[in-house]
């Protein structure tokens, strides 16, 4: 699991080890250094000779830039300081000074930015250390005019510069993940101590390159992240595995109330993502053309009522067909009365629309616009773009409200429950932007939640998080199986290629494939 920590929490880590005199900013500096001569080597540069312009601000994390760059010029780089501040860290700039790195203060220059450019297009490498965990908003002028230019002309410089972040990309939302200005993309962040939440969480995430985290011995392996990302070792702690005592309604039986006479292959595509995620049993319930869909797709499926583990609502219907939306209400209420997990999707998240209070464990699965949907018809009004702007703030919002957890589906999932940690997981492709995905993770996400349906239910306050982390758990297993079925690998790699177009039975047939990926 990848673990993040707030800045706050970050700086309550720090005190005690800055005032017994931890030399914590020569760790951070040196373990910069070692980044900055590995990404040199791998593209095939000499570090002795390499030029690296060292992007300063006013605070401790340019600090950490201006000891990087003296260790840089001892080892032969040829190192330039852009201080983009009058009070640069005073140990840090007479480090480098006294090493040779050749100081520019372009704040005196008319134009700053210009400056910062010229100095930019001689090197091979861009340490950004204008800011780190002190930010306070978006970047403030001069510094945001500078960050832009840079930004904008990387791409256009004949050979990319290697740019690297030191503890954030500065001008991130450290602790939501959001993008309030403008940021210098990085190829590679090297972050003091943990993960920050602006390194998991989209948008700010995409713009961290490779992330790489120093222990600085902060002890906060302990503590409870505020974000997280789970990993293929996590999942596989949580993927039930049947003993020789079980049977199928040991194994869980998943209630699937899923699609319509408008749209009748959702029901098909939930039942195949959890028939292939693994479960006891399904009993779907549903009209007659879905019914007959799904019988002909797996035989193996029950279609008549009785007790089931878990619930998934909603995929294929439409908040408009009143009939079809009583029949989830009452299937909402069951759950809610024999306490098991309900997944609701597209149509049965309008339910929640009124002032319903969720009162058993549910699992709401909108993707951005739904979400602005139910928030505004809940009184806060917002947009798709503020959702996507800002995807945990209002899934949190949206799981405060609606007391349920929140899988924000996107290219980069977010799972909010009303309390407890974030989850971010980037293990999908832009392939899974295809029709009837999202009926299948419904599917899957049902499966999980059935095999620990009975736990749930009896879990009480203890297990309130569980449902989060199986959400999660649902995200990296579909979106390992679209990697797979788009051909590429089941770690995400940015070499990886292209891939292939695919479809949403493609992603429920990879299902198994991806399983067998998992280290259980
Ligand atoms: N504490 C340590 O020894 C270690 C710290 N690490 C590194 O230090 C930073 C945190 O350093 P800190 O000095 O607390 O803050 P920053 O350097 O991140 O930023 C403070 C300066 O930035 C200015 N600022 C704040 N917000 C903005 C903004 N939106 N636009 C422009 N400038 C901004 C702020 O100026 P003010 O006038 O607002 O005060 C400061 O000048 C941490 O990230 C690590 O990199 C070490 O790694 C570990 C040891
Ligand atoms: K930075």
């Amino acid at each position: 699991m990848i673990r993040a920590h707030t800045a706050a929490t970050v700086r309550e880590a720090e005190e005690p080890l800055l005032a017994a005199g931890e030399p914590l900013m020569a760790r951070a500096a040196c373990a910069l250094t070692t980044e900055v001569a590995r990404e040199l080597r791998a593209r095939g540069n000499r570090v002795s000779g390499s030029s690296v312009l060292l992007l300063v601000g006013g605070g401790n994390n340019g600090g950490d830039a201006l000891h990087a760059g003296a260790h840089l010029a001892r080892r032969g780089c040829q190192v330039r300081a852009a201080l983009l501040t009058d009070r640069p860290h005073p140990a840090g700039l007479s480090a480098a000074r006294g090493a040779g790195v050749r100081l520019h203060h372009v704040l005196q220059a008319e134009d700053v930015a210009g400056a910062v450019l010229d100095l930019a297009g001689r090197a091979d490498v861009w340490v950004d250390g204008l800011l780190g965990i002190g930010a306070r908003g978006g970047l403030r002028e001069p510094l945001a005019g500078a960050v832009a230019a840079l930004a904008e002309e990387r791409a256009a410089w004949p050979v990319e510069p290697l740019v690297l972040a030191v503890d954030v990309p500065s001008g991130i939302g450290v602790d939501d993940g959001t993008i309030p200005g403008p940021v210098l993309p990085a190829d590679v962040t090297v972050t003091m101590g943990t993960a920050k939440p602006g390194l998991l969480l989209p948008p700010a995430a995409g713009l961290a390159g490779r992330v790489e985290v120093v222990d600085l011995g902060l002890g906060l392996d302990a503590l409870a992240p505020a974000a997280c990302t789970l990993t293929a070792t996590d999942v596989a702690d949580l993927l039930p595995v049947p003993g020789p005592e079980d049977h199928k309604y040991t194994r869980g039986v998943l209630g699937i109330a899923a699609g319509s006479h408008a749209y009748p292959g959702a029901a098909a595509l939930t039942a195949t993502g959890a028939l292939r995620t693994g479960l006891g049993m399904i009993r779907y319930l549903g009209p007659e053309v879905p019914t007959g869909l799904v019988r002909t797709r797996h035989p193996e499926v029950v279609t008549v009522p009785g007790r089931v583990q878990a619930w998934v609502l909603g995929p294929g219907t439409a908040p408009d067909d009143a009939a079809r939306m009583e029949e989830l209400a009452e299937h909402l209420g069951e759950a809610a009365r024999t306490g098991v997990p309900a997944a609701l999707d597209a149509g049965a998240l309008a339910l929640l629309h009124e002032e319903t209070e969720l009162t058993g464990p549910a699992v709401l699965t909108p993707h951005a616009g739904e979400l602005a949907q139910l928030l505004t018809a809940r009184g806060e009004a917002v947009t798709r773009e503020e959702v996507s702007a800002a995807p945990a703030r209002h899934a949190r919002l949206a799981a405060e409200i609606t007391g349920g957890t929140v899988l924000l589906k996107g290219a980069t999932t977010v799972v909010a429950a009303p309390h407890g940690p974030l989850y971010a997981q980037h293990d999908a492709t832009p392939w899974l932007a295809t029709a009837g995905s999202g009926d299948v993770l419904a599917g899957v996400l049902g499966a999980l939640l059935a095999s620990y349906g009975d736990v749930i239910a009896d879990g009480g306050d203890v297990l309130a998080g569980l449902p989060a982390t199986l959400a999660a758990t649902a995200a990296f297993l579909h979106g390992r199986a679209a990697r797979l079925a788009a051909g590429l690998p089941a770690e995400p790699a940015p070499t990886a290629g292209a891939g292939v177009p695919i479809t949403a039975t493609d992603v429920a047939d990879a299902l198994p494939a991806a399983l067998r990926t998992i280290p259980r």
